[in-house]
């Protein structure tokens, strides 16, 4: 089992340093594990002059998974666009081919208090966001900054999605909602854009495919808004790169705190990175406070989607759960009468449980 581990930027090495315990315990308990570590996004610029450098491309290339932080930070913002820390992200995710992304939000019974909604909205919370991560605006050409015909400065990006892409993550999308309750949302907008039109055209043709999931469609501003007034009407979630961000850091905040939402980036192999839904958090990064469990959890669905050790997902994924339950928080998820840690006290708690 090939591990390479990609820290990043901001708060990236201070949680992987606490998924990487978790991941020596493994390897203490027999685990074939071996693994390397290559910068990316802006420790991989400031080191190589380059946000996905060589080195880190090598090293990735011969993985068979990657946990990650996360990139990016105030300092590099004003960067040209193809060193930022950012693209760096999105060229290992082109690279690699990881068009499947993976984003479950489930809530943790003992965190239904810090969720900003009310705990009988949240209770058994348990949806999973399929994301499609190699397609759509962000990457659709052509994009930039020009002068029009009027002679005034336009930025335009291009919204895309070839038939291909939007099978491909059709079916990663009805085979986990076939695991699972078997109903699919299809998230577009249909009603404006052709582009998500023709998305909807082809999710529901794939549908005949799966005739025991209910495929069922949904624009996405109406699901913005369904995600906080009810969102345990929704199983699986099937949509676009854009609005997969955008949804996901919403249903995040279902869950108790973004300190919690893990995510897998799949190819058509299962070959996988893994890593936080959130960024590098600049505004707390250095100070030792921040949340490792959606890193954690990360690694939880390494072991289950590229190593297919559903023991070993389940034995971090308890372990998580024993900590919560015996009240030990960080500050995000923090309520009073609670235990408030650290990061790394976070990390030893979880040592302690596995
Ligand atoms: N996958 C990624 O690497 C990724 C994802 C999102 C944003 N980013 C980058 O991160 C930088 C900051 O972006 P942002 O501020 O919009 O989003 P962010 O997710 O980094 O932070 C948003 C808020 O959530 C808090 N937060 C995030 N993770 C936390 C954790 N583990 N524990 C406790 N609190 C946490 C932060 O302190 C902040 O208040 C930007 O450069 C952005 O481009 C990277
Ligand atoms: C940092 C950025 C490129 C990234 C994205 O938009 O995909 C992030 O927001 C995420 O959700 O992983
Ligand atoms: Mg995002």
């Amino acid at each position: 089992m090939k591990i390479a581990i990609l820290p990043g930027d901001g708060i990236g090495p201070e949680i992987v340093a606490q998924a990487v315990r978790v991941l020596e315990r493994l390897r203490a308990d027999g685990l074939p594990i071996e693994t390397d570590t290559a910068p990316l996004g802006g420790a991989a610029y400031d080191q190589y002059g380059d946000p996905y450098p060589e080195a880190t491309q090598k090293l990735v290339r011969a993985a068979d998974a990657v946990l990650l932080g996360a990139v990016g930070g105030p300092q590099y913002d004003t960067l040209p666009r193809d060193m930022r820390p950012e693209r760096g992200l999105l060229r290992i995710r082109k690279d690699l081919n990881l068009f499947a992304n993976l984003r479950p939000a489930v809530l943790y019974p003992e965190l239904a208090g810090a969720s900003t909604l009310k705990p009988e909205v949240v209770a058994g919370l348990d949806i999973m966001i399929v994301r499609e991560l190699t397609g759509d605006i962000y990457f659709g050409q052509p994009r930039g900054v020009h002068i029009n015909a009027a002679g005034e400065r336009e930025g335009f990006n291009t919204m895309r999605y070839s038939e291909s892409e939007i099978r491909r993550i059709a079916r990663v999308a009805f085979g986990i909602a076939q695991k699972r309750n078997r109903r699919l949302c299809s998230v577009d907008k249909a009603n404006v854009l052709e582009c998500t039109e023709f998305w909807k055209e082809i999710v529901s043709d794939e549908a005949r495919h799966f005739p025991d999931v209910e495929l069922s469609h949904m624009y996405v501003d109406n699901a913005a808004m369904q995600l906080v007034r009810n969102p345990k009407q929704f199983d699986v979630i099937v949509t676009g790169n854009i609005f997969g961000d955008i949804l996901s850091d919403e249903a995040s905040m279902l869950t108790g705190s973004i300190g919690m939402l893990p995510s897998a980036s799949l190819d058509e192999r299962n070959k996988g990175l893994y890593e936080p839904c959130h960024g590098s958090a600049p505004d707390i990064a250095g100070r030792n406070v921040a949340n490792p469990l959606a890193t954690i959890l990360s690694l939880a669905m390494m072991m289950r989607y590229t190593f297919g050790r559903e023991d070993l997902a389940r034995r971090i994924e308890s372990a998580v759960q024993a900590v919560l339950a015996r009240g030990v928080r960080t500050a995000d998820i923090y309520e009073p009468g609670s235990d408030k840690v650290s990061c790394s006290g976070m990390g030893d708690a979880v040592m302690a449980a596995l």
